[in-house]
């Protein structure tokens, strides 16, 4: 088992002569939740296709614990890495339990059966994520939300050190969405998460890293990041952002309209970009 220590270097990812991301470096350190946001098209997923392996550095490298992950062996990298990504099979003729149980399969010898702790590790992802009750259903007939949930659990069962997930919470009603990202944060293992949502990016990551057309353009924690000017320089829109008195966590409104010419549902002009702390409306 590693202690899941991350580090990106001077990564650069290309596809033909499109380059999707240029001299990315990230570190996250064990037990940290990093969030990965930017527009889209930024180069987020790409950046963790790198990182789960199935897309190979041009230029730069991917180091889990300080070995190269491009070079460990498959089986390794399988224990250590769980990937949780848009582009998971949904076609698999299985049970939702023998999908999660397919999050065993690194930990295996060949052909050997579940062992009583695999049962254990099995039983309890499928609760976390709250799909106990569908463990006999077939896996290709659930609802877009529960298959999610049942890949997360498949990846949670995996025990990873090293947790890798691609918009975790897209098809997630709210309820789903805060106890999937509340488990990410009782892990015993690092994540690496892009997430759109940046009120939940803010609440549940310790540190982000901010792309913009396949470059790093900040990073660091919440508050230091999401000020407005960044979100107006970064996806072109105006916005608030405040303390939350009762998370602490950075809080955005996003005023609509163009940047710097929000206006008010009620056709009012307002200040667009305002500070941390400033008045709002009604106060
Ligand atoms: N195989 C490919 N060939 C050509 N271009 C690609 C390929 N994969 C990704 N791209 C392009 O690279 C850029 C980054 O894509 P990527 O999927 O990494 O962005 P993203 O930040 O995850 O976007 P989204 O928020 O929409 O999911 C996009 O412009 C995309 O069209």
């Amino acid at each position: 088992m590693t202690a899941g220590e991350l580090a990106v270097d001077g990564l650069t990812l290309t596809a033909g002569a499109r380059r999707l991301v240029r001299d990315v470096s990230l570190t996250a350190h064990p037990g940290e939740v990093i969030g990965l946001v930017g527009p889209n098209g930024s180069g987020k997923s790409s950046l963790l296709r790198a990182v789960y392996r199935v897309l190979r550095p041009a230029e730069g490298r991917v180091r889990l614990d300080g070995a190269d992950a491009w070079s460990l062996p498959v089986r390794q990298l399988a224990r250590s890495v769980a990937a949780v990504v848009q582009e998971s099979g949904t076609d698999f003729d299985l049970s939702v339990r023998e999908v999660v149980a397919m999050g065993r399969t690194p930990h295996k010898r060949l052909l050997s059966g579940d062992t009583a702790e695999d049962a254990r590790l099995i039983e309890e992802a499928l609760a976390t994520v709250h799909v106990s009750e569908l463990a006999g259903r077939p896996f290709d007939r659930l609802s877009g939300g529960e298959r999610q949930r049942v890949l997360i659990a498949r990846a949670l069962a995996q025990r990873p050190s090293l947790l890798v997930l691609d918009e975790p919470t897209n098809h997630l009603d709210i309820r789903h969405q805060l106890d999937v990202l509340g488990a990410l944060r009782r892990l015993p293992a690092t994540v690496l998460v892009a997430l759109h949502d940046l009120n939940l990016a803010a609440y549940y990551c310790d540190r982000l890293y901010v792309l913009r057309d396949g470059e790093v353009t900040a990073s660091g924690p919440p508050a230091e990041v999401l000020t407005p000017r960044l979100l107006a320089e970064v996806y072109g829109v105006a916005s608030e952002v405040a303390v939350h008195p009762l998370t602490g966590a950075p809080q955005v409104t996003f005023l609509p309209g163009d940047t710097g010419h929000g206006r008010s549902r009620d056709g009012e002009d307002r200040s667009a970009v305002r500070t941390p702390g400033a008045a709002r409306a009604g106060d």
